[in-house]
């Protein structure tokens, strides 16, 4: 995949919860299109919350950009409301697989559509480009989605952001919670997108191990603070870094 111009970028961020809490107190990060970029770090380092500071979705809980600037797509972030930013392409998959429970996964899907003025033969082959990624999508797509698994309902949700047709697609922790094999064909699903569509990734994790396996790049948070940034291959071969920043032990990281 050609990487080319800068897609996003954050430059200092600093954040507050309730004009208290500092949650962010300078995060820096950059995504060209056509990368996959993981935003890694250790429990409450930060992820969610630059997450929904470049998606605009701070306000809704309290929070405040106090410093630094977010550009996405050569615009000043702040000045676009968060159904802008999706309008513009920039899509994010929340935390904890929300779905809407009471309807079928097909409905879901077809709800991440509706922002958008596509005919039916737009949205039946985008059904189908989400099915053909997510095979099981196809065999539950009259189930409803709060009866499916937890690897069904991160599929659905992730499917339900690809309808939306993102540039930037935002994933907060896809595998939380997920066996290691539902784990592995979700990345690949994003990987086969990077590749095939090259739709542009910024991908938050706990779980450095398969991130940095995808990732082209990577950006490490720390009590709020990037204190890292380097190419995926790199930070996997660095055991300080596996040691110190990703939550592996020395034993581990050996
Ligand atoms: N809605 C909120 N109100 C107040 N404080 C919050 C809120 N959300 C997060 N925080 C605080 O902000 C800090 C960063 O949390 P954040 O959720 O961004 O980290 P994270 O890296 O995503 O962690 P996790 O992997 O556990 O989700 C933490 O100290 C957390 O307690």
């Amino acid at each position: 995949m050609t990487i080319h111009e800068v897609l996003l970028s954050l430059t200092g961020v600093e954040a507050t919860y309730n004009h208290a809490i500092r949650a962010l107190s300078g995060v820096s990060l950059t995504v060209r299109t056509g990368e996959i970029v993981a935003l890694l770090g250790a429990n409450g380092a930060g992820k969610s919350t630059a997450l929904k500071a470049l998606s605009g979705l701070l306000g809704a809980e309290r929070g405040q950009i106090t410093a630094g600037t977010i550009v996405y797509d050569g615009e000043d972030s702040a000045r676009r409301s968060p159904a802008d930013l999706v309008r513009r392409g920039l899509v994010q998959v929340l935390e904890g697989r929300h779905c809407f429970r009471s309807l079928t996964v097909e409905e879901n899907l077809i709800v991440g559509g509706l922002g958008r003025k596509a005919g039916r033969g737009e949205l039946r082959r985008e059904l189908d480009r989400v099915y053909s990624l997510f095979p099981r999508l196809r065999d539950k797509r009259g189930a409803l989605s709060g009866l499916t698994s937890g690897g069904e309902q991160q599929m659905t949700a992730i499917g339900r952001a690809l309808m939306a047709r993102p540039r930037l697609l935002v994933l907060d922790e896809p595998s939380m919670g997920l066996a290691p094999l539902v784990v592995e064909s979700i990345f690949a699903a994003l990987k086969a997108l990077n590749r095939d569509d090259g739709l542009s990734i910024l991908v938050a994790e706990q779980n450095s191990t398969v991130a940095l396996r995808h990732a082209d790049r990577a950006t490490v948070l720390e009590n709020g603070r990037t204190v890292l940034e380097g190419a995926a291959a790199e930070l996997r071969e660095r055991d300080d870094v596996k040691a110190f920043y990703l939550g592996f032990g020395v034993a581990d990281a050996a």
